[in-house]
């Protein structure tokens, strides 16, 4: 059975109006997806209409160094010998040109997050090159991308400080970091963020702050099933929209679902049931109005896509050629 404040939620959102935060954690009460899902997806076809977006990006893992160890991640690794910590200039530009000969508009920059402060290999091969810092020869390895290729590059970095956003702001369309999750609880022992100093949430939260006072289209999200609770996940959206509606810089809102990866902490950790990101996908379309853009990747939930899109989904984000 819905409540009386879950049904007023659903109701008030239906008609396009804004939920307060009372109202958006109203919607708690609404166990099942299926109502929730019914007025998203009228939501999101005022909004979107029936197109979903993606976009052709290249990816350029500039460094997987990372002074974090979040719990989840593939991409990071240690320093091996024979494997160069960051990839050269020349390294970065052949491949965005293979993404643009195949198509792509967008370089997707993705990196671990301040190698030089845990890393010697790191600080050695900055050495070498002249720079004092990951973020400094991202800058670089950007601007060379858009005057060389023409591709746009999209920064996905970790953590900045509003000057490095605003000196980064000039060799990219976009910037992101996902938030993640806004629960302080998973950085304590155990959590998948344990040992992460860069998924604070507070840190992030800023870094979020600062890109809107530096005025950078900022793409953010949050990752679901990593150990925090429907209530964690409406309070970290929330915490988004607020930034959003202080600064309007946040150009869309990603529902990433977890999935256990071998190799990792959490290789036998359970995965989200496709009814949790249905509900999560609504819930944020409920919470964001018909106009944002709410995206999921698509490779990370390949037997779901129907209920995505009818949970209020517009964007599938990147695709790689
Ligand atoms: O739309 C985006 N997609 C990003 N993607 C691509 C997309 O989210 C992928 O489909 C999933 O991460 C699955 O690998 C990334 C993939 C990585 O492996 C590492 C970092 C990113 C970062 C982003 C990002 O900032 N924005
Ligand atoms: C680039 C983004 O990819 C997400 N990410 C990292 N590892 C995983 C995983 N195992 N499953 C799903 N998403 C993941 C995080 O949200 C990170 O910020
Ligand atoms: N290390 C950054 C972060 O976690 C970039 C994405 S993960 C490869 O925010
Ligand atoms: S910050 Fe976390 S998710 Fe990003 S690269 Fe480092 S370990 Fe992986």
């Amino acid at each position: 059975m819905m409540t009386r404040s879950a049904e007023q939620s659903l109701a008030l959102a239906r008609n396009g109006e804004r939920l307060s935060d009372a109202e958006a954690l109203a919607l708690l009460d609404i166990a099942t997806p299926q109502a929730l899902s019914e007025a998203a997806e009228a939501l999101c076809l005022a909004g979107h209409g029936h197109a979903i977006t993606y976009s052709k990006k290249v990816f350029i893992p500039l460094t997987k160094l990372c002074r974090d160890v979040c719990h989840y991640c593939t991409f990071a690794h240690p320093p091996r010998d024979g494997t160069p910590a960051f990839l050269s200039e020349d390294e970065v530009l052949e491949i965005a040109r293979a993404g643009a000969d195949a198509g792509c508009n967008e370089a997707l920059f993705t990196l671990g997050d301040k190698p030089e402060l845990r890393y010697r290999a790191a600080r050695e091969a900055l050495d070498a090159m002249g720079f004092a810092t990951t973020l400094d020869y991202l800058e670089q390895a950007a601007r060379r991308v858009i005057e060389e290729t023409g591709l746009l590059p999209h920064l996905n970095p970790g953590l900045m400080d509003e000057d490095t956003m605003r000196r980064l702001r000039r060799v990219s369309v976009s910037q992101g970091i996902m938030l993640e999750s806004a629960s302080e609880r998973l950085c304590e022992p155990g959590g998948p963020h344990y040992g992460s100093p860069d998924k604070a949430p507070k840190a992030r939260l800023e870094t979020i702050a600062a890109a809107g006072r530096a005025g950078v289209p900022f793409t953010t999200g949050i990752l679901i099933g990593i150990g925090e609770t429907r209530r964690e996940r409406i309070e970290t959206l929330l915490a988004i929209r607020a930034l959003h509606e202080q600064y309007g810089h946040i150009q869309e809102v990603i529902v990433q679902n977890f999935r256990a990866k071998p190799g990792t902490r959490m290789s036998a950790a359970a995965e989200p049931a496709l009814d949790e990101q249905v509900w999560t996908i609504a819930v944020a379309r409920l919470m964001f109005g018909p106009q944002m853009n709410i995206q999921s990747p698509p490779n990370l939930r390949p037997e779901g896509l129907a209920p995505l899109v009818r949970a209020g989904l517009n964007d599938w984000g990147v695709s790689r050629p």
